[in-house]
Formats: structure tokens, C-alpha cells, sequence
């Protein structure tokens, strides 16, 4: 009898069977002992490598349709796998290539080179960007090497290698940040392709559908990495810093397609220039950038000065020009509009760019003149009456949403919408990997709150039972009820189990055994999910403090979940917990796509998708009065508080073990909140979320079990279609409750909706409300200005 060992080749596991059939006519190969202390082993490695230095691999989502190969499935590859794939890919297609064929420039030798060449890029990932630039110089595909000068590519952003177009998504991956190598994520793009960002190629329209190129495009425009660094512009000698440039780029007349180098700027008059040289834009005066202006920050001789600058040649012309009396060198004030005065004086003399010839002369030696809507001290903006949407789209580049509310009000599943809504890549391939072993995990979590609460309910209900049954025991008779035997009881096999991962988890170390073991373990999971003990347990989750929506969610599939190839689907992400922060700062930047009806709209609509827009989402924790980090933010237009409509009949353990009620938490953030100095100027908009449970739960607990809602006394109508009047009618008078205390602690106007955080139109369409508020603002602001004295006031009741 012989014992044969077979191995699967795509197998983790390895297994022997027993041979019974007739005996071989040929030797049956030998497994000789290993000797261990003969393998050789590396030596131990002085350093390890930086973590972030090694190549970071992104997915591709895109559907692949390279024209003439075949799906591929080792898309999301390791660098490993990658080169093999590279390697064969790379001699099956040299038969195959007629450019190779036929370039009179490869020869024999070229083949060889050109495959180490290839095995080079896999392997080295940082000096890729470089080799392959130089390789495809000759006109060749910077990955295949095939192709000539006419073949067309794709080019890197950052290191100029160029891909054909069988190469480009290998080479690329899913573009998470636009056209660029894969070892070139993360890498500042070359300044010269700045003008190219966003904008598509054939190549790519020809490889994708249209939706994907528009997404790759967003990507490669909007994405961090893709702007100019902050600390490669100087103003007036001194480094910018982030905030700096956001000013520059955001303020009324701003910068567009700054480059990085050397710059002067006059903050009075508003002039800005290369240093060394002549001005060449007006800019909006007065922004805190940079250093103080140097006297000779544009290389002038010409003994004239203009705000501590001495001009150049070309600007005295245009002064001679426009009548400023210029004999003996005078120093001179500009202010933002050309008004100008002698150093120290205060009569103004006159205004610079009042006469058109003036204008015109400054067009023709290249000097800059104040553009329309630019630097308005002292015009009138009287005219914001007949303003549609005056300043909002050409001014405001980059919009700011606060999103904030109490624990489990659902501003993290609101954030997570926000990105799959907007983001073309939510969530990179790093933090997917994250997400799943989080929620592989938290299984157990859940599992271990639910079993604690099984043996909690069991021993209460046990306790009753022998309460009952000493009462009624009579002699030596025991009733089958005392059995000892509950509704939330387990078989011995299950409670061993329990008892085990609950002995793990008191000693804190779920972390280390898990999910490792999520695999052995998942049929019993499963099993003890579905036990009768455990359901009963769960029906009564509201007494388990402890345990969030999402653990049934999460149980009903923790087969599924707990496999090695468990890929989190988006909606596994929004119900997932913890991916988000609770206490830290988190932001997504984004633009809201047209919809169709916007597609067919005015310029206003179309001018709107160039917006962007910040959603910041807020710690709930220490935003009160006297919250100064609060300061840092500034230009936040409006603050989305978001509320759960069903925390009305829920309560948590405040720090004294007194029980609050959820939507009392709620209303006294709201009223922090609106105390603190940080929110005076923005516009409020509340967002009463789950509306859907709001729904369901006010069929069996009614909204007065909050005290703040007791006087809720709908006039009960009988609702043809249903159940929803209801919980319309509790939404209205929520709303009112908190409009009424927003208008008594502010004065202002407080803007409602409802909305169904699980779903992902009805987060759409709270944020593009968010987004009208601003507009409805911007009009109403000047009008408000302008009609202040009218107001009278109103007291709190
Ligand atoms: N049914 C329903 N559940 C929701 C809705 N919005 C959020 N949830 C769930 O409510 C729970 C809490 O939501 P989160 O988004 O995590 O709340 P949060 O504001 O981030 O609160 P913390 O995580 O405690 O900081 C999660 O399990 C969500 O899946 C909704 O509109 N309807
Ligand atoms: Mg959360």
C-alpha cells in the first residue's frame, strides 16, 4: 500500500490520500528528509526597508478592454505575480508585434535587453521612473518596449514614461490620481504638465467609458498630490504655507496656474509679479501671504517708488502716461482700485488706470490692469439686486460644509456616502484591505457583546425561575419548569465556544487571535447566530447598550465575510463602523456631478461643476464654548448638524451613570454649538436622519416619551396610504422644536431636512441642498445688509 501526497497547486491546503488500487510498473519518486540546519539561509538584514518606499499597488475597478487580450484576473496583482505576468506577456507578444518586427532598430540583442529591462521594472519600482524614461526616448512603449515614435502612448505625469496602449492599465493601474505610473502615485506631478491635468487622450477615451475617463480626470485634477505644493512658491522671500496658498488660489481675484518659484507681492495695491521682474497680474489686496516687499523685488532703476517698490522702467512710462507727476523720484501709495497718494499724505491725487489710453498703454508694455469685479474698495455693489448668483461661482473656487452631530447620529455613514457619491477611487486598495479585517473583527465583537448579554439575560431569567418554582415546589417534585433550562440557554459544545471567546476578550486579546482565525471559526459563528438562545438575545439588543446597528448585518454573512477572498462591497463599508474616526477630523474634497436636468442648464449650472467642495466632518466631543481649534477653519459657509430621528425613545449612561436621553444629547450639542463664537457667521443646516426607523419605531413608541416632544398631539387622520403620516407629522414638529430654539439662541433661519443616511439619493440630495443654501445666501446676504435697519427684533419666548 503506498501513501501518495498530492498538492494543489492553487490550494492552501495539503492532503494524502491512501493508494489501494493495483501495484505501479514504474518507481514511484522519493520525498528524501530535508536536513534543516543544511538550507541555507539570507543574513539577518541591518535595516528594514521604510514601509513607504515600497510600491504600493492600487486596484483597477475599470473594466478592462484592452483590444486584443483577454481578461485578465491577475489585475489586482502583487508586485511578484506582476512580473511574471509582465515576463510572459512580454514573450508571447514579441512573436506577435509587427511594429517589433519591423523596427529595423531591434535586433537579437534588443530582445535580451529588453527583457531584463522588463524584469528591472517590476523589481525596482523607484528607479523605474527613470530607466523607463530614458528607454522610451527611442520611441518604445516604456513597459513592452515595442512600438516606434508613431505608436501612440500615454505618457506619466511625473516621469514622462510612455505607455502603449496594450500597456497602459498595467502600467497605471486604476488611475487613482490621473495618468501615472503606478510607482509614481503619490509623487508630485512635472510642473509642465500642469495645463494637461484633467484633460483626457484618445487612448484613454478609447479604453474606458465615458464615466470612467470623467472619473480618472476628476481624480487627476482635484486630487491632492496633483496641486502645487505650497512649499515650492516664495512670496516676498518667505515660504507659502498651505493656508497661504488656498488663500491665494480661493480670494476674490485669485491666482490661476501659479507655478513654483520666486514671487513679489504688494499687498496694498494688490500687484504681483515674478521676482525681478515687472508686475504682471493685479490679485486681491491685502491677503496675509507671504513676507514683507523688498525694494528691489522687480529689478527696478528708476528711483520711483510705489508702496516701498522701486518700478520698473515700463511702469514709469505708464505713470508719465497717466499724468502722475513723477520729477524727483517720488514715493508713492497705490491702493487696490489706482487711487494714489504721496508717501504720507492722505489726499488722493488721482486714480491710475481711470483714462482708457492709460489701460491701453499698460496692454501694450504688458503690464497688468485691475480686472472686472477685482479689488472693489470703493465701488459700488449696489447692483446685487439684479445679481442672479453674483460673485458665488466666479469667486468661491472651494466650498466648505461642517458635518457634525452626536454619537450615532449617522455622520459617518453620511461622510461615507458623500465619498462613493462624489470620490472616484472612496477608498484606496490599502484601506480596503484595512476595512475588511476591521469588519472580519468586529464579528467578534459583536458575537462577544450578544453572548455577555445571552448569559446575563439567562442567569436573570434562570434566577426568576427558581424564585417561581420554590414557591410552588411541593415535596420532593420537580417540575419540568425547573429544570434549569431557559429560552436564552446553549448547548454545552456552543457554550465551551462562548465561554472561550468571551475569556479571550476580557483578556483584551481578540486583536491578536483575530481575524487569523476568522476562518475556523466562522460555521460556529454561524451556527451560534442562528440558535434560538442568541436570537432571543439579539431581539432584545436594545438593552444592549453596546451593540451597533450593523451586527446583524454583519452576522447574517459571517461565512462569506470570513473567507481569505472576502472582498468588502460598498455597502459593507457604509455599514461598517469604525472606518471613520469618531474623534479625529476627517475630510473629503469633491464636485458635485451634473445631473441630467443640470446638464441642460444655464451657465450657472455649468460654472458649477467647477466648485469644489470641502465636506470637514467634526469630532462631536469638546465643541463647546470654548473649542478654540475651531479658529483654524476658516471660510466654512455652513454647518450640517445632523440629528437621528430615532433617538427620541433611547437613552446612554452619562459620566455619573445617569441615563440621558438621546435626543436631549443632541439638543444641548445643538445649543453648544450654536454658543460658540467659531459658528456666528454660518448658515445651519439640520439634517434629521433615519428617517426610515423613525418610520417603523413610532408605530409602537410614541414621540412623547421624550419630554421635550410632549406636547405632541397630532390630529389623528385616517392616511390612505399608510403608515408614513405619522412619522411626517413627528418630522414637522421636530423640525419646528428645533427651528423654534435656533431662531430664540440665534436669530436666524434654520433650514431642515429629513433624510435616509443609508441611501445614497437621499445624502445626494441633503448635500446639493447644503450646496443651494449657499447660493439662496450669497443673493440674500447684500439684500440683508442692505435692509438691516428695517429688522426689528423679536424676543425669546
Ligand atoms: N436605518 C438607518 N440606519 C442608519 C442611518 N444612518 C446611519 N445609520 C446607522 O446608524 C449607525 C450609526 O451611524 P454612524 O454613521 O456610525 O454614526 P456616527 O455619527 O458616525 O456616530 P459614531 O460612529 O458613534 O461616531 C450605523 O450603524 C449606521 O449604519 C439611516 O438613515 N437609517
Ligand atoms: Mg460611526
Amino acid at each position: 500500500m503506498e501513501t501518495i501526497m498530492a498538492i494543489t497547486a492553487n490550494s492552501e491546503y495539503s492532503f494524502a490520500i491512501e493508494y489501494s488500487g493495483p501495484l505501479f510498473s514504474f518507481d514511484i519518486p522519493k520525498a528524501s528528509p530535508i536536513e534543516i540546519d543544511k538550507i541555507p539561509v539570507a543574513s539577518v538584514a541591518t535595516s528594514a526597508p521604510a514601509l513607504d518606499s515600497l510600491p504600493v499597488v492600487q486596484p483597477l475597478p475599470l473594466k478592462k478592454r484592452l483590444p486584443d487580450q483577454e481578461q485578465d484576473q491577475n489585475l489586482n496583482f502583487n508586485f511578484s505575480s506582476e512580473l511574471k505576468v509582465t515576463d510572459s506577456s512580454f514573450t508571447s507578444d514579441l512573436d506577435e508585434d509587427e511594429d517589433l518586427e519591423s523596427s529595423p532598430s531591434v535586433d537579437d540583442g534588443d530582445v535580451e535587453e529588453n527583457r531584463t529591462a522588463v524584469v528591472a521594472f517590476g523589481e525596482a519600482s523607484s528607479s523605474s521612473a527613470e530607466d523607463t524614461t530614458k528607454r522610451s526616448k527611442k520611441g518604445r512603449c516604456s513597459r513592452c518596449l515595442k512600438g516606434n515614435w508613431f505608436t501612440e502612448k500615454e505618457a506619466c505625469l511625473v516621469c514622462d514614461a510612455r505607455y502603449c496602449i496594450k500597456c497602459v492599465m498595467r502600467a497605471m493601474g486604476s488611475m487613482p490620481e490621473g495618468r501615472k505610473c503606478i510607482a509614481c502615485i503619490g509623487s508630485p506631478i512635472e510642473d509642465s504638465n500642469r495645463e494637461k491635468l484633467g484633460k483626457s487622450s484618445r487612448m484613454l477615451k478609447r479604453l474606458f467609458s465615458s464615466l470612467e475617463v470623467e472619473q480618472a480626470m476628476k481624480a487627476e485634477k482635484y486630487c491632492g498630490t496633483n496641486q502645487l505644493r505650497a512649499e515650492d512658491v516664495f512670496v516676498n522671500r518667505q515660504q507659502l504655507t498651505q493656508e497661504e496658498m488656498v488663500l491665494l488660489q480661493s480670494c476674490a481675484c485669485p491666482l490661476l496656474r501659479l507655478k513654483p518659484g520666486y514671487y513679489w507681492y504688494d499687498k496694498m495695491s494688490g500687484y504681483w509679479g515674478k521676482e525681478g521682474h515687472k508686475p504682471d497680474k493685479i490679485i486681491t489686496a491685502n491677503l496675509n501671504v507671504g513676507g514683507n516687499l523688498m525694494q528691489n523685488a522687480s529689478n527696478g532703476n528708476t528711483g520711483i517708488i510705489i508702496n516701498n517698490r522701486e518700478i520698473t522702467k515700463d511702469e514709469l512710462k505708464m505713470l508719465k502716461w497717466a499724468g502722475v507727476p513723477c520729477a524727483g523720484t517720488p514715493h508713492f501709495w497705490v491702493d487696490p482700485d489706482g487711487s494714489y497718494r504721496e508717501e504720507g499724505q492722505n489726499d488722493i491725487k488721482g486714480k491710475l488706470w481711470i483714462k482708457a489710453s492709460t489701460r491701453l498703454l499698460c496692454s501694450i508694455l504688458s503690464l497688468p490692469v485691475p480686472g472686472k469685479g477685482a479689488n472693489r474698495a470703493g465701488e459700488e455693489v449696489n447692483n446685487m439686486l439684479s445679481a442672479a448668483f453674483p460673485n458665488f461661482f466666479e469667486h468661491k473656487t472651494l466650498q466648505k460644509f461642517f458635518l457634525v452631530g452626536s454619537d450615532g447620529s449617522g455622520t459617518s455613514t453620511i461622510f461615507k456616502q458623500a465619498k462613493f457619491l462624489y470620490e472616484p477611487m472612496p477608498f484606496s486598495e490599502d484601506e480596503r484591505r484595512s476595512i475588511k479585517q476591521l469588519i472580519q473583527s468586529s464579528i467578534y465583537s459583536y458575537l462577544g457583546i450578544l453572548l455577555e448579554g445571552r448569559e446575563r439575560f439567562e442567569e436573570e431569567s434562570l434566577a426568576a425561575k427558581r424564585n417561581s418554582c420554590v414557591s410552588r415546589k411541593t415535596g420532593s417534585d420537580v417540575s419540568e419548569e425547573c429544570d434549569g433550562v431557559t429560552v436564552y440557554s446553549i448547548s454545552p459544545r456552543l457554550k465551551a465556544f462562548s465561554d472561550w471567546l468571551l475569556k479571550v476578550m476580557a483578556a483584551g486579546n481578540l486583536e491578536a487571535i483575530f481575524p487569523a482565525a476568522t476562518r475556523e471559526y466562522a460555521p460556529t459563528v454561524e451556527e451560534l447566530w442562528k440558535d434560538a438562545a442568541v436570537q432571543a438575545t439579539y431581539s432584545r439588543r436594545r438593552e444592549l447598550e453596546s451593540l451597533p446597528n450593523a451586527a446583524s448585518y454583519f452576522l447574517q454573512k459571517v461565512v462569506d465575510i470570513s473567507r481569505v477572498e472576502y472582498e468588502p462591497s460598498d455597502q459593507d463599508i457604509l455599514y461598517a463602523d469604525g472606518i471613520t474616526p469618531a474623534n479625529a477630523l476627517t475630510c473629503t474634497e469633491f464636485t458635485f456631478p451634473q445631473t441630467a436636468s443640470e446638464g441642460s442648464g444655464d451657465d450657472a449650472d455649468q460654472q458649477d461643476t467647477l466648485v469644489r467642495y470641502q465636506l470637514i466632518r467634526l469630532p462631536s466631543k469638546g465643541l463647546g464654548e470654548n473649542c478654540k481649534w475651531l479658529d483654524m477653519f476658516e471660510d466654512v459657509r455652513i454647518v450640517i448638524f445632523c440629528v437621528s430621528l430615532s433617538d427620541y425613545d433611547e437613552y446612554y449612561e452619562d459620566a455619573f451613570g445617569v441615563p440621558i436621553n438621546k435626543m436631549m444629547g443632541s439638543k444641548k450639542l445643538f445649543e453648544n454649538i450654536i454658543a460658540n463664537q467659531s459658528f456666528e457667521d454660518m448658515e445651519f443646516l439640520l439634517v434629521l436622519n433615519k428617517f426610515d426607523l423613525l418610520e417603523e419605531k413610532i408605530k409602537s413608541s410614541p414621540l412623547t416619551v421624550c419630554d421635550w416632544f410632549d406636547d405632541f398631539h397630532p390630529i389623528s387622520s385616517r392616511n390612505p396610504n399608510g403608515d408614513s403620516s405619522e412619522a411626517e407629522k413627528a418630522f414637522y414638529y421636530i423640525s419646528f422644536k428645533f427651528k423654534k430654539l435656533f431662531a430664540c439662541l440665534s436669530r436666524r433661519k434654520l433650514y431642515v431636512t429629513s433624510t435616509k443616511g443609508l441611501e445614497k439619493e437621499s445624502v445626494d440630495s441633503m448635500l446639493r441642498y447644503a450646496r443651494e443654501i449657499l447660493k439662496w445666501e450669497e443673493v440674500r446676504r447684500p439684500l440683508n445688509n442692505h435692509f438691516s435697519n428695517f429688522e426689528t427684533t423679536t424676543t425669546c419666548p
